[in-house]
């Protein structure tokens, strides 16, 4: 029977340049051994090669390629015909997704479930990680399944089989669904043409797939005109990395500069490889003539070509005879580099923070090519934050959309199915919905799991806001949301819409034998906060009391800025008042978030010292008390924090954004003691006051100074410490920031600064001094003073 089922279901595949789903439902091991029938009856039709099958699974020893739930990633390069799932004792949401990407049009996907009805209820390994201290594997839900359950019993294209459990024979094997879907309308299934005026060589157009790859390298040549932004947006799978490296390698060949850059280098292997074989062929053969290149309207090789006529160079790098060349750099690498590139192609864009993409902006000209429906995030923040930017800026924009699937047709079972099961579709909702929402209407909720599950609508609304706050937001988190005992969704809502929604997550409380493993060590899932204060920071109190971490906070773009952010906290922090000794949060930091959560009282504890490799941010930690034993906790961390950040300053923080550092210094919490005093010796004051009013040099007591820049600028930001708070200019305080607590050299501040000399710079040191000798002065210092006012 299973044969039977997987040859039909394969030949309507094929013949609709579809994909297949078969679930395999009942015991672990009868699963196996039908996923071995549907291989031997697909490769008995049609032989298939060995490693056109893979299966990610937690055991070994299959005949196939093998993945582990957790490295299932890794099948994204290749596309295989068979690919299966084994669902037990680890099933990882982020696994199925790139399983399902794998799977080739004609081919079958295969999952290994437990019964159906039964799977809910299992707890397996995934489980266990959303266990988080203090709570139980028991305390774990099986909503995400149970929704899970209901798409695959709903799709077309989807078959089940129940294999029965292991008592019973073969004979119990039967089918629930055959997963017949009705074959879609005929499409044009024509190889694109090279235009007849195209500027790239013919290979660059005969290597598209579809009409929209094709559209996207045209869109590409326009990267020889400085001036020009290329924008490809494109869903999973439409092949915009390879068009991105077609037109990367053409414009090598043209003798062209271009340089790739991506999160990950791993984002942009394929822009190098499609690079790579076209060059190789171009270079090679008759194509690379100098002629041809001037025919092909790139800028003419230069007379000197590289003696070798074939493309060298090393896996990031690729070199034409013409001069030419593609290379690969890190975002942040790449940013610093814009001088020299004729043309930059940034993949995976909607991955970058807004703040580097712009940077990108002053490069000759620049592609951006970002997915919109991802298994790691979509690109929403992109189409919205980075597009206004665009919008600004001086560049001829070109779009291009790509919709075309390459490895099968559009509206494919299969990925409707999966875009269902992971919501992977998931988006705020549309902006005539909710853009003239005023946050007084707006009604706070609580959006627990069933509420989230009994409105399709909601939860996809919901879980479209989160993945707007974060990148990084997965369909592993989808699980979380629906079933994590540590997790609360809140939410503004209008109209039954989302308008702003934030994840949170309880943390702490932890009995006292787990606060001594973790400060000797050991990792405690989800309790980020804890952990660091813990274990990093060394405080072995730190994970007693309960804390409320914000994981992720989102409004809807339409309405940023209009007090709906702070209004979801208010009511947050009201809810849970009675409920837990502090709020934190982490994230990375920038100058507005860094404004937004101290108005909302959170203050510093922690600056990171090492970089997010991808956003190039350090991620921050404040916390914002609630009880005594909250207070005691902020103390104890932002008196460390000022302790460590006097010398982290010009240490591990040298290199941090000055507006940063200002929001981060700005932000903590002051010595309650010592806000009026700074201890100097009445020499040190004798060298600040003549540096300040006469003809004292700052470099005579740097030391001097730094204490009294730290003491300026810790707590400037907060409110309650006005009365006291030193009056400093923007300016002033990123001078103090660069040359006196980063401790750089005259002339790196003067460059960094935009001083025309390093006179004036030394001069804005002493005029910044002044109000620091009149906040701290002691009364020798006042008499310094005065001796030069008074001549
Ligand atoms: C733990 C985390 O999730 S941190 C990441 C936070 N989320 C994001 O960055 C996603 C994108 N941004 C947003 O969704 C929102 O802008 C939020 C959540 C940061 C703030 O919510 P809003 O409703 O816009 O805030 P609200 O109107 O109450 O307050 C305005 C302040 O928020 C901050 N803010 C507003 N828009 C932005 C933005 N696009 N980026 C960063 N900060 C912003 C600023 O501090 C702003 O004050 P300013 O105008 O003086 O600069």
């Amino acid at each position: 029977m299973i044969g039977t089922l997987a040859r039909e279901r394969r030949r309507e595949a094929v013949r609709a340049n579809e994909r297949r789903l078969i679930v395999l439902a009942g015991d672990r091991d009868r699963g196996i051994d039908a996923a071995y029938e549907i291989v031997d009856a697909v490769d008995g039709d049609d032989p298939i090669r060995s490693d056109d099958v893979a299966i990610v699974s937690t055991r070994e020893g299959f005949r196939f390629d093998e993945y582990r739930p957790r490295n299932a990633r890794g099948l994204l390069g290749a596309t295989r015909t068979v690919v299966v799932v084994d669902c037990h004792e680890r099933f990882v949401p982020n696994a199925l997704g790139a399983a399902a990407g794998a799977v080739d049009g004609g081919g079958l996907l295969v999952l290994l479930t437990p019964d159906l009805d039964r799977w809910p209820a299992i707890r397996d390994g995934f489980d266990r990680a959303l266990a988080v201290p203090p709570y139980e594997l028991s305390d774990v839900t099986g909503r995400f399944r149970e929704r899970l359950v209901g798409t695959l019993r709903r799709h077309p294209g989807i078959a089940i089989v129940d294999v029965g459990d292991g008592e019973r024979g073969p004979e119990n094997m039967h089918l629930i669904r055959d997963g017949r879907a009705d074959p879609p309308p005929a499409t044009d299934h024509r190889r694109p043409r090279r235009p007849a005026d195209a500027a790239f060589p013919d290979a660059a157009y005969e290597a598209c797939l579809t009409a929209d790859q094709a559209r996207a390298v045209r869109a590409l040549e326009s990267l020889a005109d400085p001036g020009t932004a290329v924008v490809i947006e494109s869903d999973r799978g439409r092949g915009k990395s390879s068009a991105a490296g077609l037109a990367a390698g053409s414009l090598a060949l043209a003798g062209a500069d271009v340089l790739v850059t991506a999160p990950a280098f791993r984002n942009a292997r394929e822009v190098l490889e499609r690079a790579r074989e076209l060059v190789g062929l171009e270079d090679d053969g008759d194509g690379g003539s100098d002629d041809d290149e001037a025919a092909h309207g790139g800028r003419t090789a230069t007379e000197t070509t590289h003696g070798e006529r074939t493309a060298t160079g090393t896996a990031h790098e690729i070199r034409t005879a013409t001069g030419g060349r593609v290379r690969f750099l890190p975002a942040a690498e790449a940013a610093d580099c814009l001088d020299d590139p004729d043309a930059v192609i940034v993949d995976e864009a909607a991955a970058l923070p807004v703040q580097l993409l712009e940077r990108f902006l002053t490069a000759p000209s620049v592609a951006f090519c970002t997915t919109v429906h991802g298994y790691e995030g979509a690109g929403r923040g992109f189409a919205v934050r980075f597009r206004e930017r665009l919008a600004d800026a001086d560049h001829v924009v070109r779009d291009v959309h790509l919709k075309e699937p390459i490895r099968y047709v559009r509206g494919d079972p299969v990925e409707r199915w999966l875009f269902d099961a992971l919501l992977l579709d998931a988006r705020p909702a549309v902006e005539a919905a909710v853009a003239d929402a005023d946050s007084a209407d707006a009604t706070y909720r609580a959006l627990d799991p069933k509420t989230l599950l009994g409105n399709d609508t909601l939860l996809a609304e919901t879980f479209g806001l989160l993945v707007v706050a974060h990148y990084r937001t997965e369909s592993n988190d989808l699980a979380r949301v629906l079933d994590a005992p540590n997790l609360h969704t809140r939410a503004l809502v209008v109209n039954d819409r989302p308008v702003a929604v934030a994840l949170l997550a309880r943390e702490g409380s932890l009995p006292a034998d787990r606060r001594r493993s973790m400060y000797e060590g050991d990792r405690v899932h989800g309790n980020m906060v804890p952990d660091l204060l813990t274990s990093q920071l060394r405080d072995e109190a730190a994970g007693e009391p309960a804390g409320l971490r914000v994981v992720r906070i989102a409004t809807h773009d339409a309405l940023r800025g209009t007090g709906f952010g702070t209004r979801l906290l208010d009511r947050i922090h009201a809810e849970f008042a009675d409920d837990v000794d502090y709020v934190s949060v982490g994230y990375g930091a920038t100058p507005r978030l860094l404004r937004f959560w101290r108005r909302a009282g959170y203050r510093t504890v922690h600056l990171s010292t090492t970089r997010n490799d991808t956003s190039g941010e350090h991620s921050v930690v404040m916390l914002r008390p609630v009880t005594e034993s909250g207070r005691t906790l902020l103390s104890r961390h932002a008196s460390a924090f000022r302790r460590r950040e006097r010398d982290a300053l010009s240490d591990a923080h040298r290199e941090v954004d000055v507006d940063v550092i200002r929001g981060a210094l700005g932000s903590s919490a002051p010595d309650p003691e010592g806000t009026s005093t700074v201890d100097l010796t009445d020499h040190e004051w004798r060298a600040v006051v003549a540096a300040a009013y006469g003809p004292g040099m700052y470099d005579v007591a740097p030391g001097a100074f730094r204490d009294l820049a730290f003491a300026a600028l810790v707590g400037s930001d907060i409110e309650a410490t006005a009365d006291v708070a030193v009056e400093l200019d923007d300016e002033a305080e990123r001078l103090l920031v660069r040359k006196v607590l980063q401790g750089w050299s005259w002339g790196d501040a003067v460059a960094n600064l935009g001083y025309p000399s390093t006179r004036s710079c030394m001069r804005a040191i002493g005029e910044a001094t002044k109000p620091l000798v009149e906040r701290f002065g002691t009364s020798l210092a006042r008499r310094e003073r005065d001796r030069f006012i008074n001549g």
